[in-house]
């Protein structure tokens, strides 16, 4: 499987936020999106998700137009940055809810096997992330939008999504954008840069140097 987001303009009133993005993502090739604060890559995950309609983008599966929002397909599942599971919900409800198997959960994160049958909103904003995140990445659908996956989590957590995510990406398209360039870096097989409301394909990572994305000698 093949997206291609192709043509986006984005404005909030009169101000322009994206012009001429194209990105592309396919099974196989973990994407990645990177950019300072505020050039819009929630923006982006959203217009490709669906709930945010720009002036103008067109998304195509395997070459096909896809018309109504990717959400109404049942192919995509998105991790915002917000919480998005109900407080009051113990969290072995939210495995089967989400219809995602909480013994092979345990396996990664051990710890969390005295939460079982506690409620979602008792455990900490990093613990809530990772259940957020594990459920988004084994989700069963075949695209999948993280929105600053490894923000908030320690270190050997990160490492597990890294390598979470490695796994995934052979049966799912995986775009995804965090601050955390180094884990960006290390996990993505395609690198963009949004800046100044367009989008560059970054080939070499000099790149991110010499387009002050990153201070220099930052990579060495
Ligand atoms: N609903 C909105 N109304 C007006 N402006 C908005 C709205 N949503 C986002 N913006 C503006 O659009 C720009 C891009 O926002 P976006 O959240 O996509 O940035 P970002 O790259 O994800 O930033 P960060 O890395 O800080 O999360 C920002 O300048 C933001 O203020």
């Amino acid at each position: 499987m093949i997206l291609e987001i192709d043509n986006v303009e984005l404005y909030f009133k009169e101000k322009c936020i994206l012009q001429g993005i194209y990105l592309k993502g396919e099974i196989g090739q973990v994407t990645s999106i990177l950019g300072s604060n505020g050039c819009g890559k929630s923006c982006l995950l959203n217009i490709i998700f669906g709930n945010l309609k720009p002036k103008y983008k067109l998304i195509r599966l395997n070459n096909k137009p896809i018309l109504k929002p990717l959400y109404r397909t049942k192919l995509v599942a998105y991790l915002p940055q917000h919480h998005f599971i109900p407080k009051a919900m113990k969290l072995i409800l939210v495995f089967k809810m989400f219809n995602i198997n909480w013994y092979d959960f345990i396996i990664y994160f051990e710890a969390f096997e005295i939460y079982k049958n506690h409620k979602f909103g008792n455990l900490s904003g990093g613990e809530r992330r990772i259940v957020e995140t594990y459920i988004i990445l084994r989700s069963h659908r075949k695209i999948i939008l993280l929105d600053e996956p490894f923000s908030h989590l320690a270190p050997l957590q990160i490492e597990t999504f890294k390598n979470i995510i490695s796994e995934e990406k052979h049966q799912k398209v995986i775009i995804l954008t965090d601050h955390m360039y180094q884990h960006i870096i290390d996990v993505s097989d395609h690198l963009y840069l949004l800046k100044n409301r367009h989008i560059k394909p970054i080939k070499d990572l000099k790149d991110l140097e010499d387009f002050k994305y990153l201070s220099t000698g930052s990579l060495n």
